[in-house]
């Protein structure tokens, strides 16, 4: 029988028991790209639990956004700190999964014995991980042959297998039919409930609609709005936000 719990590390044995990583904060973050100012003055607050999702236009900066976060790429001025530390300094406790999964040529198994293996992790959790995310009856065919919805969901399980503390995840489920955007939504509820961290960049508005506990509202570079999700909604402040909800072109 499935048992959950062999799909992580038992808390008491993670080398994460040290300082806590969140909340984040954000201070006066500045990007600049050349002469092109891409995120500006960006302050930002989270708090410990719940998923945050990141929206705006294409351009608005969402994508470098949760680089800078993750500690990718680093800012030009202002603060980035995970729980007092700097973004590269707990990379490791956080994971980050792309639109497009970047797979290694090898069998689905092999991509969870390799970050397993990597990460001094149990070998023996790829069973609970891989059924976690529905692919343990391909375990053995090449990653290379997977859907583009099993494909994201093995890129999950590749994360979730590393016990991040924080899951970024960027427009995981764009070009994905509904049925795979629910089975991601689900993997991704089930981290949020068992703790993880989540920071979601999505296009999709019921999607945001269904994960967000709380939306930064990007709109050329800057967080024009940071709302609960019972807030934003119903009513979002900024009338950029308001016209991207309800459909409208923002630019
Ligand atoms: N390496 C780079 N050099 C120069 N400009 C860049 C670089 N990376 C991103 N940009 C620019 O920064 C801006 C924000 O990019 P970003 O990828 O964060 O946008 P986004 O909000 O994620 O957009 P989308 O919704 O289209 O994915 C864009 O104008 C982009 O062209």
């Amino acid at each position: 029988m499935f048992d959950a719990s062999m799909m992580r590390t038992a808390p008491e044995s993670r080398a994460t028991q040290v300082s806590p990583i969140l909340p984040l904060t954000m201070r006066d973050v500045v990007l600049r790209f050349g002469g092109a100012t891409v995120l500006d003055g960006v302050s930002l607050d989270l708090g410990s639990r719940g998923c945050t999702v990141i929206m705006g236009p294409n351009g608005a900066g969402k994508s470098l956004l949760l680089k800078l976060m993750h500690g990718l790429i680093a800012p030009g001025s202002g603060d980035i700190l995970w729980g007092g530390a700097r973004p590269s300094e707990v990379m490791s406790r956080q994971a980050l999964v792309f639109q497009k999964p970047v797979l290694l040529r090898r069998s689905v198994a092999a991509n969870i014995d390799f970050v397993l293996k990597a990460r001094r992790k149990d070998r023996s959790r790829r069973t609970a991980l891989l059924e976690h995310v529905g692919l343990l009856h391909k375990a053995d065919q090449p990653a290379r042959l997977l859907s583009g919805g099993e494909a994201q969901r093995l890129a999950l399980a590749r994360a979730l297998a590393t016990d991040p503390e924080v899951l970024f995840l960027d427009e995981p489920t764009a070009s994905l039919d509904p049925a795979s955007v629910l089975a991601i939504e689900r993997i991704m509820s089930d981290a949020r409930q068992r703790g993880v961290r989540v920071v979601l960049v999505t296009h999709d508005v019921g999607q945001a609609r269904r994960m967000a506990d709380d939306v930064v509202f990007l709109h050329r570079g800057r967080i024009a709005e940071h709302s609960p999700a019972s807030d934003f909604f119903p009513e979002p402040r900024c009338a950029a936000a308001r016209d991207y909800v309800n459909g409208r072109i923002v630019v």
